[in-house]
């Protein structure tokens, strides 16, 4: 059976940046097998960019030397031996991508893509949401128009973060504003498109509760993060006051993280990330244990083309999938040359890719070429986790 020999860190970047600051550089993860056969993962950057390539080297101590074909065994053991993984998403992300790149080495081994290694798809092509779409979009007309190439281009639901430089607080002015831009986009789109309100997670309960009354009235299908991360009362207070669906996850990072907001009945739509809940080996589980609690499943899909392409992967045997989140459109040209054009968005959907392992075929050449030493990430005034351009007032 083929080892695991090398494991290597990269950094990707370019002076194209796209539509959000988090995900200007591309952190990718190669292993390479004892006969030769290489595989990628993905992990997160954000601001962690220099502490998750460092991380990757030390988790890859506990992975070479073992056999690629084992993933699941391979995390367990990751899992004995690093004492802080469930606290770590730095680890946790490390370990993601690892494991990514091992399935996607047993794929090509097989000539299958990962989603027949799980069972077999449920659908040929996979419906998306648009994220991203709205930089730069500082009044209602500007959400407006922009929501409207949205549409054109052919999707059927899209999510924003309607609430500018608002934090913790918001007061009647917040509220208004947030209201208008949410109308304005209602209006645009008309009655049949799924409006996604994003919040970052940065609300406290009592204004949380109060968005949620005001934006009752435009349909929309989930309330994302509508609390801090780890504010569980705060979440459970929301919860008592609105009937909207709370979409959350892409921070958990692990299986019983999971498992605590899907038993408590905190969630309705879960947004499991493949790059930091463990990778295809945890998620997978997540898919089943968002099925057993009637939930659905609608993956965070952020960063970059080899994320998205694993999550095309597990979304097309996901059976409770609402929608799969898409930032494709938007972009920058060099992360969707990464990868082969064989996850456009056509008409709302992407259809499954058919190739062996990840599904698609790398770029490793221009892998080469946009890689670059790891550095920290400027703190700007604008949070790194906002849609560029769009904390502001009107
Ligand atoms: O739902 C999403 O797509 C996320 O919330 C992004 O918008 C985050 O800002 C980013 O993942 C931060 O790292
Ligand atoms: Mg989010």
């Amino acid at each position: 059976m083929a080892k695991i020999s090398e494991i290597e860190p990269i950094v990707l970047a370019h002076s194209e940046k796209g539509s959000a600051t988090w995900a200007s550089v591309m952190i990718v993860v190669k292993v390479i097998t004892s006969d030769g056969q290489v595989g990628y993962g993905e992990a997160v950057p954000t601001l962690r960019v220099i502490n998750v390539y460092n991380t990757i080297k030390q988790v890859s101590k506990g992975y070479i030397g073992k056999e690629a074909e084992k993933p699941e065994e391979n995390y367990q053991e990751w899992y004995k031996q690093d004492f802080y993984l469930a606290r770590s998403f730095e680890s946790a992300t490390a370990t993601s991508a690892i494991d990514q790149a091992l399935w996607d080495i047993i794929g090509k081994e097989l000539g299958a893509p990962i989603y027949k290694l799980l069972g077999g798809k449920v659908r040929d092509k996979i419906p998306v949401y648009a994220n991203g779409w709205y930089q730069d979009a500082v009044t209602p007309e500007d959400f407006a128009e922009k929501a409207k190439d949205v549409i054109k281009k052919g999707y059927k639901a899209l999510k924003f973060d309607p609430f500018g430089p608002y934090y913790n607080w918001i007061d009647e002015k917040g509220l208004k504003e947030a209201e208008e831009r949410v109308k304005a986009v209602r209006e645009a789109v008309g009655d049949e498109i799924d409006i996604l309100i994003e919040h970052h997670g940065r609300f406290n309960a009592n204004s949380a509760i109060l968005i949620a009354k005001r934006l009752e009235k435009y349909n929309p299908m989930f309330m994302e993060e509508p609390v801090h991360h780890e504010d569980i009362e705060g979440l459970r207070k929301y919860k008592q006051h609105t009937s909207l669906n709370i979409a959350l996850g892409e921070r958990l990072i692990s299986l019983k993280e999971a498992a605590f907001y899907v038993s408590e009945g905190l969630v309705n739509i879960l947004q499991p990330d493949l790059c930091n809940i463990g990778g295809i080996t945890v998620g997978r589980k997540v898919i089943s244990l968002a099925e057993a609690f009637d939930v659905e499943i609608a993956f965070h899909n952020a960063f970059g083309s080899i994320q998205n392409a694993y999550s095309l992967q597990l979304a097309s045997i996901t059976p409770n999938l609402y929608l799969l989140e898409n930032f494709y459109d938007w972009f920058p040209q060099w992360k969707r040359d990464v990868v082969y054009d064989e996850t456009k968005v056509e008409d709302g959907h992407v259809k499954v890719p058919e190739k062996p392992g990840i599904g698609v075929s790398i770029n490793e050449k221009l892998i080469e070429s946009l890689k670059v030493e790891p550095k920290e990430l400027e703190v700007l005034e604008e949070p790194v986790w906002v849609v560029k351009g769009t904390w502001k007032k009107y």
